[in-house]
């Protein structure tokens, strides 16, 4: 039953977090409150990121670890400390089964082998952006598990598809936090009041407007990027559209999710196979995306199409608003 901000169900702008999980909680009589625990889990480590974020510069956490991910980029100590507190609330909170990360190769079990989900995250979003004071982001996936409650879990648990996601969101630590996400019917916006520790509907029933004029892709890799690709964006320059990239994924989904516009990272010469990763990135922005009106493919599929193979496995993405990700895929054809 989809309660969009007309449905009588729907609850005003202002009402927090909390309120808002549990009532729609109200909506599905079988539902137990797992996922909706998982969620308020979730929502907590990220009001404690919030915090490490904005105080990095005075407590020294800003810069590098010294040390390799397992995607081969240095990894920055707030992506180690996300990617702590993220395991640790999940760990705690009792729901999630296992975890796969950026920051980690294999999948983390939590040990509560009696939890119904998994969850695929992409801890701090936007790593370049860290100590240059620009907005980065968490992105996480939730899948319920295919392996028997009990057991331990698996990689079948993680490689279901897109399209088996319960829910899907992103916490967008800049001017202020926000939450946005999904649990398959309507995309909802909290912002996070830090003098409450609340976050509070401020954006109700999302739909992105089916065109827009901006485009947001790293201009420095053009020459790499395929025909099709190099004439859309000549057709964007010459339509006069707006180039807009902050090179961290969840702020630019967020500003084109909000205005309208398209985020292109397709293949180039260093990533073949484009940067961003199927599970924790592409998965969780599609899944959303699509809910809210727009469109995420790969330039040949749709992403949540795609039938995952591995735990850190990458895709060219191209998501937006549908008219302009639908001319993309007409001159990538
Ligand atoms: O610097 P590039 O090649 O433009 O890549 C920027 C893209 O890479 C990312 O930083 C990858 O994500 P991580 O920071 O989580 O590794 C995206 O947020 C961003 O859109
Ligand atoms: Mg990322
Ligand atoms: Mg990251």
């Amino acid at each position: 039953m989809d309660i969009t901000a007309s449905h009588p169900l729907a609850l005003p702008v202002g009402v927090t977090l909390d309120r808002y999980i549990m009532h729609r909680q109200t909506a599905f009589p079988y539902a137990t409150g797992e996922l909706s625990q998982l969620l308020r889990d979730i929502a907590l480590a990220g009001k404690i990121i919030h915090r490490e974020v904005n105080r990095a510069g005075l407590i020294d956490l800003t810069g590098g670890m010294g040390i390799q991910n397992v995607q081969g980029e240095s990894q920055q100590k707030l992506d180690m400390i996300a990617n702590i507190r993220f395991k640790r609330a999940l760990t705690n909170g009792g729901e999630a089964c296992a975890i796969i990360s950026e920051e980690e190769e294999d999948i983390i079990y939590t040990g509560n082998n009696h939890g119904k989900y998994v969850v695929a995250m992409d801890p701090l979003d936007g790593s370049s952006n860290i100590d240059v004071n620009v907005s980065i982001g968490t992105i996480f996936s939730i899948y319920r598990r295919v392996t028997p409650i009990g057991t331990e879990p698996t990689l079948d648990d993680f490689l279901q598809g897109g399209r088996r996601q319960v829910a899907a969101g992103y916490i967008l630590y800049g001017s202020s936090t926000i939450m946005v996400y999904t649990t398959g019917h309507s995309v909802n916006g909290f912002t996070y009041d830090a003098s409450l520790g609340e976050y509070i509907l401020s954006h109700p029933d999302i739909h992105s407007p089916c065109t827009g004029q901006i485009y947001s892709c790293n201009d420095g890799n053009v020459d790499g990027y395929e025909d099709g690709v190099r004439e859309y964006l000549t057709d964007c320059r010459k339509k006069q559209y707006t180039a807009r990239y902050i090179g961290s994924l969840v702020a630019d989904f967020h500003r084109n999710l909000l205005k309208g516009g398209i985020y292109l990272y397709p293949p180039t010469r260093k990533s073949p196979d484009g940067k961003l990763r199927l599970l924790y990135e592409a998965f969780p922005l599609a899944f959303l995306a699509e809910k809210a009106g727009c469109l995420a493919t790969s330039g040949r599929q749709a992403i949540l199409d795609i039938k995952p193979h591995s735990l850190h496995q990458r895709t060219p993405l191209y998501i937006g608003a549908p008219v302009m990700v639908d001319s993309l895929v007409d001159l990538l054809k």
